[in-house]
C-alpha cells in the first residue's frame, strides 16, 4: 500500500504539552523568584536579589523568544540551562540563611518535562555531580552547609531524579504507544479493503486537513477521476470474484503507473481517482492519457482467456485547498464528457 499522509494529531498533542509546560513552568518559577528578589533588596542581600531577579527575567526572555521563534526545543534546551545555572549559583550562594538546597528538589521534574527521560537524566546526573562537588568541598562555596545536611540533600536528590525519571520514562513510552495505534487505526480507516488503496473517506476527511496544512507540499495539484468501461459486463459474464479481481489488478496498474508522491485511491466501486501534487493540467491530461494506454494494452486473465478492458478519465487542476471539491466535481463532469464520447479515452 502506498505510505499515506496522515495529519498528526498525536505530534500536536505532544508539542502543545511541552510549550505549556515551559511556558507554565518558566512564569510561576520567575514570578516566585521575582517576588523574593524584590524581598530581599529590602532585607539588603544584594547579590540573592541580583540572582533571583536577573534568574526571573532571563526565564522570561526565553519565553518572548520561544513566541517569536515557536522553536520548541531550543527553548526547552535554553530553559533547562538556564535552571541548571540559577541552582548553582544559589547552592553556591547560599540563599536565604544557607536554605538554597531546600530549593533544588522541584527542579529535576521540571528538566524531565522540558528534556524528556534520557536528556533530563543526564543533565539532572550532571548537576547533582556538580552540587555534590560544592557540597563536598565548602571551600568552593559562599555558603555554609552543615554535613550532616549535605548527605541527605544528595541522597534525596538521588531519589527526585530516579522517581522524575521513572515517571517520565513511562509516559513517554505509553505516549509513542498510543501515537502508533492511533497511527494503525487511522491507516485502517483510510484503506479500502479490497484494493488496499486509499479510500473515499479519506478524500473526504485527511486530504482537505493535508492540503490545508502543508500547500506547498501539493498546489498546482492535477486531479484525474477514471471508471471502468461497461465493467458491469465483466460481473455478469464472469462472476462477481472475476470482477473483484479486475479491481485489483487496476489497482496495481494505477500504483505501478503513478509517482510514488502521487495519492492513488478508490472513489466507488469501479470509479478510482488519483492526485499528482505539483503537476499543471497538461502535464496531468498527458499522464492520465499514458495511463489509459497501459490499461487498455494490459491482458486480464477473465475465465480461460485474456480480455482487455478500457477505462475512461477525467481530468481537472487545483490550485488552493478551498478548490478541492470543486475540482472532483469538474474531474467527475469531464469523466462523463468522455463516456459520452465513446468511453475509452481522456477528457
Ligand atoms: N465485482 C465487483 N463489482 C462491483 C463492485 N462495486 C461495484 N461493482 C459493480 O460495478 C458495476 C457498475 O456498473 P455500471 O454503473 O452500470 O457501469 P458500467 O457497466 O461500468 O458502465 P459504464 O460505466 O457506463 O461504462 C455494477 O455491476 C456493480 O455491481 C465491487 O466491489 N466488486
Amino acid at each position: 500500500m502506498s505510505k499515506i499522509p496522515l495529519s498528526n494529531d498525536a505530534a500536536e498533542i505532544d508539542h502543545l504539552r511541552r510549550a505549556y509546560t515551559l511556558m507554565f513552568v518558566s512564569y510561576i518559577a520567575a514570578a516566585i523568584i521575582f517576588v523574593y528578589g524584590i524581598r530581599h533588596i529590602y532585607d539588603q542581600q544584594t547579590l540573592l536579589a541580583v540572582i533571583l531577579i536577573s534568574s526571573a527575567l532571563a526565564f522570561l526572555l526565553n519565553i518572548v523568544v520561544f513566541h517569536l521563534t515557536g522553536r520548541i526545543d531550543r527553548a526547552c534546551l535554553v530553559q533547562s540551562v538556564l535552571v541548571s545555572m540559577f541552582v548553582l549559583v544559589l547552592v553556591y550562594q547560599g540563599g536565604y540563611h544557607n536554605t538554597a538546597l531546600y530549593w533544588v528538589y522541584p527542579f529535576p521534574i521540571i528538566q524531565f518535562a522540558l528534556l524528556g527521560a534520557r536528556r533530563g537524566a543526564l543533565l539532572n546526573l550532571s548537576l547533582t555531580l556538580l552540587l555534590a562537588l560544592f557540597l563536598k568541598f565548602p571551600e568552593w562555596t559562599i555558603a555554609k552547609y552543615r554535613p550532616e545536611e549535605t548527605s541527605r540533600f544528595i541522597s534525596s536528590m538521588l531519589t527526585v531524579i530516579c522517581v522524575g525519571w521513572i515517571s517520565e520514562y513511562f509516559r513517554a513510552r505509553s505516549h509513542h504507544k498510543m501515537t502508533a495505534l492511533q497511527r494503525d487505526q487511522q491507516t485502517l480507516a483510510y484503506t479500502d479493503s479490497l484494493t488496499g488503496l486509499l479510500n473515499r473517506r479519506y478524500i473526504d476527511v485527511d486530504l482537505p486537513a493535508q492540503l490545508l496544512d502543508n500547500p506547498d507540499d501539493y498546489f498546482p495539484m492535477t486531479v484525474v477521476m477514471l471508471d471502468i468501461d461497461h465493467f458491469k459486463e465483466v460481473n455478469d459474464s464472469f462472476g462477481h470474484d472475476a470482477g473483484d479481481g479486475v479491481l485489483r489488478a487496476v489497482s496495481q496498474l494505477l500504483r505501478t503507473g503513478t509517482r510514488a508522491e502521487d495519492l492513488v485511491a478508490r472513489y466507488g466501486g469501479e470509479e478510482f481517482i488519483f492526485f499528482m501534487p505539483h503537476t499543471q493540467l497538461n502535464d496531468g491530461l498527458k499522464r492520465a492519457e499514458s495511463l489509459r494506454q497501459q490499461l487498455a494494452q494490459h491482458a486480464f486473465a477473465l475465465g480461460s482467456v485474456a480480455r482487455h478492458i478500457t477505462a475512461s478519465f477525467g481530468v481537472a487542476t487545483c490550485h488552493s485547498p478551498s478548490n478541492l471539491k470543486s475540482t472532483i466535481q469538474m474531474a467527475d463532469k469531464n469523466l462523463y464528457e468522455a463516456k459520452r464520447a465513446g468511453r475509452n479515452c481522456v477528457r
